[in-house]
């Protein structure tokens, strides 16, 4: 079947919702029905929920947005983080199987350990510092083991203008006066619509069905937390300062890397598709809507 179509035959969006699923129901809109389901439509850890519900819709595409993304939570959850980011995925692939449906799964750069000192491509190894990174690196494994037509896209740093992000957080931090922000962990800050423009850039690409497997698909370049925050802070003319702190001296539950930029030349030299800077990609998302 030809790629377009697996898309018109219609789209199941899972975690709908969500930061990521909002912005995928909107720019997925244009290329065949898309049937939005939030968490309490289906629950993606409830095998038979989700069968259930790809058996009703019989789509061409499956996009899964549905995960658990608290990542200092998931050190006290593990059971949960793995119902959701580990075996659910694996549902949602074997019930793709079931309906010869295209699967696009989300991972994370929190798959890494951050001591590669150089971006990460696909192929180095992967060492979760935390519950969350290993949940997602075990859904990454459960999706690429099934004979199916899937696109696991590893991205970072999400966020969007609404929704809970670090984004807004800063802003809302920023009016209790000076922020105190890490300054030792690096990675690729990515706006989601500029994910979801990736993620539909690949299912209209003509040789898509040719070049599944795994790819890196975040933002080009790399800050800190701290820079990151400095910018937020610049776009929205606020006036407050922000500090550089270290991660010593900003203890939370889960580890994270310390340099976890992702290196998408896969995603350029098979399928030709680049993402914009993160600096260009946040002064973007200010032109779009002031
Ligand atoms: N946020 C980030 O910075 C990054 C995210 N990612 C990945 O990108 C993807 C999208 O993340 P993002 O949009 O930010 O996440 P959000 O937390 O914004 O959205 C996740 C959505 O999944 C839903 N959900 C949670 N559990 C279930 C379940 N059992 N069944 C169905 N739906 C469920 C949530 O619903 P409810 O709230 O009602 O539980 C929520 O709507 C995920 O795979 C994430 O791991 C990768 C890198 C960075
Ligand atoms: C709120 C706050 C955070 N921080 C630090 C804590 C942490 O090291 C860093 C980022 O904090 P957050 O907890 O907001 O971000 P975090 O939840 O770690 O973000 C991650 O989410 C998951 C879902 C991913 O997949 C990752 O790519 C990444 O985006 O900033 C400060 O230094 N000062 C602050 O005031």
């Amino acid at each position: 079947m030809a790629h377009a179509d697996k898309a018109r035959q219609g789209i199941a969006l899972f975690g709908a919702q969500g930061q990521l699923g909002r912005a995928l129901a909107q720019v997925l809109a244009g290329l065949g029905p898309v049937h939005t389901l939030s968490h309490a439509d289906c629950d993606i850890g409830d095998e038979t929920a989700v069968h259930a519900a790809v058996r009703r819709l019989r789509p061409g595409v499956i996009v899964n947005a549905a995960a658990y993304t608290a990542v200092d939570k998931a050190e006290a959850e593990r059971d949960t983080a793995l119902r959701i980011n580990a075996y659910g995925p694996g549902y949602l692939a074997d019930a793709a199987l079931s309906v010869g449906a295209w699967l696009v799964h989300y991972s994370t750069d929190y798959v890494f350990d951050g001591t590669a000192g150089r971006p990460y491509r696909e192929d180095d190894l992967t060492a979760p510092l935390n519950v969350y990174g290993e949940s997602k690196r075990l859904g990454e494994e459960a999706v690429l083991a099934r004979p199916l037509t899937a696109f696991v896209l590893r991205t970072a740093w999400l966020y969007d203008r609404e929704g809970r992000n670090f984004l807004t957080t800063v802003r809302r931090l920023a009016a209790n006066g000076p922020l105190r922000i890490v300054c030792d962990q690096y990675g690729s800050p990515t706006p989601v619509t500029v994910l979801a423009q990736t993620t539909r850039a690949i299912l209209v690409h003509p040789r898509a069905a040719d070049c599944a497997g795994l790819y890196h698909a975040a933002c080009d370049g790399a800050t800190s937390w701290h820079g990151f925050a400095e910018a937020i802070v610049r776009s929205f003319g606020l006036a407050v300062a922000v500090l550089p702190i270290t991660t010593a001296d900003y203890p939370t539950a889960a580890h994270r890397p310390a340099y976890s930029v992702l290196d998408g030349a896969r995603l350029k030299e098979h399928l030709g598709i680049t993402l914009p800077s993160w600096d260009q990609a946040l002064a973007d998302l200010f032109m779009e809507r002031p």
